[in-house]
């Protein structure tokens, strides 16, 4: 099949090479030209697992190609899919400028017949409005041509995003247009191998609504055991085991039940708020949503209140050693990083930071630029040398199992924040490390 994408991003590109993989025709388009030229050169704009492979390997086969030219890429397709960033203001509303401006090229540009298809999430509502802007463009030139417009949300996760696409736990299909629910079912057909299972078939407001719902219930589990977390802190429990506890039970499930330095990323706080604020408007206040926002705002901060109370409030001065920056591991995305909070944090209260993170150093040295108060590390083990303690806010695989006793050696006074609890506290202390987690009692801060 012939497929246009437009937005090369973690997404666009991420579906583009995997789509390309099974055998479709694929253009992806950008709208930022040297994306595009690094991308005609193999060179990938962003770090995701095995995804420079499969891009090369589309552009040996000629399945996949590249295009700043928004008219080439809406003539390309059969199906045009809209996968360009969606960004909310700091109330939630969402600006679906750059959707809107797809819809109005492939209305100016299209001469046949199309399938379009917005994988960007976007409020409820949104396909009526790209359908409605797509309408204006065609009438405006005099052109009548059958277009479909349907929803189709996206839930790969970064750090795994072609695993996700090859094998998705489901596709949502949002349209009541036989012809466009025909078409994407037979392009998804290579990911899918229990179509009773894995494909949902919905109208567009119930699909645009899931995607909504899916980010919200997972950000809801995870500021539940960060609530939960401080609760066993408090009762000298450990929020580790707990989560074995209650994931055993198949009605609750083990996955996202890990507490730590709080949630970030570009979509679970961004769509959270999305959904908020369209409740508001409408008269539905989502309460539970709010305390889900306030108990991760305050999570962030939880690395930072550890160790203020490690030093006795005392922590200008200090040189406080970072693993990990990325919102995740796996990923350079720095987009709302529960490191971010620690660093303005750190320095605020008059420390310094030695960081390291093994791919989103150059974003976040861009995004933060240079001061005398920052180290950027080229090793884990740098980052320790002559630093008082230790934070690990992102549990990349090559933190996990740290050689204890050379910490012990590299630290001042050493002490590990463990924001992921990815440690065992018994191992640390028995090298003389100080240990603190995210909820495990053995270490909280009353005992
Ligand atoms: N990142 C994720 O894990 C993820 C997962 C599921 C869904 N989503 C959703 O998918 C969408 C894309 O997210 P992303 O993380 O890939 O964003 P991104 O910022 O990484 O990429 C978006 C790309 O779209 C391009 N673009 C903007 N306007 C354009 C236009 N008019 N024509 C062509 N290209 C244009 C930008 O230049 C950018 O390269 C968002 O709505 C997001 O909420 C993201
Ligand atoms: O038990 C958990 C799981 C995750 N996190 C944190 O939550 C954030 C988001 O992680 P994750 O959801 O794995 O990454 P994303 O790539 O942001 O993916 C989410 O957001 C995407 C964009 O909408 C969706 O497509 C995915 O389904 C959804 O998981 C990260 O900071 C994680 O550290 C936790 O604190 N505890």
């Amino acid at each position: 099949m012939k497929v246009s994408i437009f937005g090369a991003g973690y997404v666009g590109l991420s579906f583009a090479a995997c789509l390309a993989e099974a055998g479709h025709e694929v253009l992806c388009a950008d709208a930022d030209l040297a994306r595009i030229e690094g991308l005609q050169r193999g060179l990938m704009p962003l770090h995701e697992p095995d995804l420079e492979a499969l891009v090369a390997a589309g552009l040996a086969a000629g399945t996949l190609q590249f295009t700043a030219d928004e008219r080439t890429a809406c003539l390309h397709g059969d199906v045009l899919f809209i996968v360009v960033n969606t960004p909310a203001d700091a109330e939630g509303r969402v600006d679906l400028r750059h959707v809107m401006a797809v819809a109005a090229g492939i209305g100016r540009h299209r001469d046949r017949e199309a399938v379009v298809v917005c994988k960007s999430t976007a409020p409820v509502g949104t396909a009526d409005q790209v359908e409605a802007v797509l309408s204006g463009e065609l009438s405006q030139r005099g052109a009548q041509l059958r277009i479909a417009v349907a929803a189709n949300p996206e839930f790969l996760r970064e750090g795994s995003a072609v695993r996700d696409c090859r094998r998705p736990d489901r596709v949502v299909i949002g349209s009541e247009n036989p012809w466009a629910v025909d078409l994407l079912t037979r392009l998804y057909e290579p990911f899918i191998e229990d179509p009773t299972r894995q494909l949902l078939v919905m109208d567009r407001r119930s699909a645009e609504l899931t995607k909504y719902a899916a980010n919200a219930m997972l950000a809801t589990r995870i500021s539940f055991m960060n609530e939960m977390a401080r609760l066993a802190e408090h009762a000298g429990a450990d929020i580790e085991m707990v989560r074995r506890g209650i994931g055993a039970d198949r009605r609750i499930g083990p996955d996202f039940l890990q507490a730590g330095a709080g949630y970030g990323g570009s979509c679970l706080a961004k769509d959270v708020r999305a959904l908020r604020y369209a409740a508001d408007r409408d008269g539905h206040a989502l309460r539970i949503l709010s305390a889900v926002e306030a108990t991760n705002h305050e999570q962030k901060s939880r690395l930072f209140d550890l160790m203020t109370h490690h030093f006795e409030g005392r922590i200008a001065g200090k040189t406080i050693a970072v693993w990990g920056l990325a919102f995740k591991p796996d990923t350079d995305d720095m987009r709302d990083a529960p490191s971010l909070v620690l660093l303005e944090r750190l320095w605020a209260a008059g420390a310094r930071v030695q960081v390291y993170d093994p791919a989103a150093m150059p974003n976040a040295r861009g995004l933060i630029g240079e001061r005398d108060d920052v180290r950027w590390c080229d090793t884990a083990q740098e980052a320790l040398q002559g630093a008082d303690v230790l934070a690990l806010v992102t549990e990349w695989a090559e933190f996990r199992r740290p050689d204890f006793a050379g910490i012990a050696k590299a630290l001042r006074t050493p002490a590990i924040f463990d924001g992921r609890n990815v440690y065992d506290a018994a191992e640390v202390e028995s090298a003389g490390i100080a240990y603190y987690g995210i909820g495990r009692g053995r270490s909280s801060l009353l005992h």
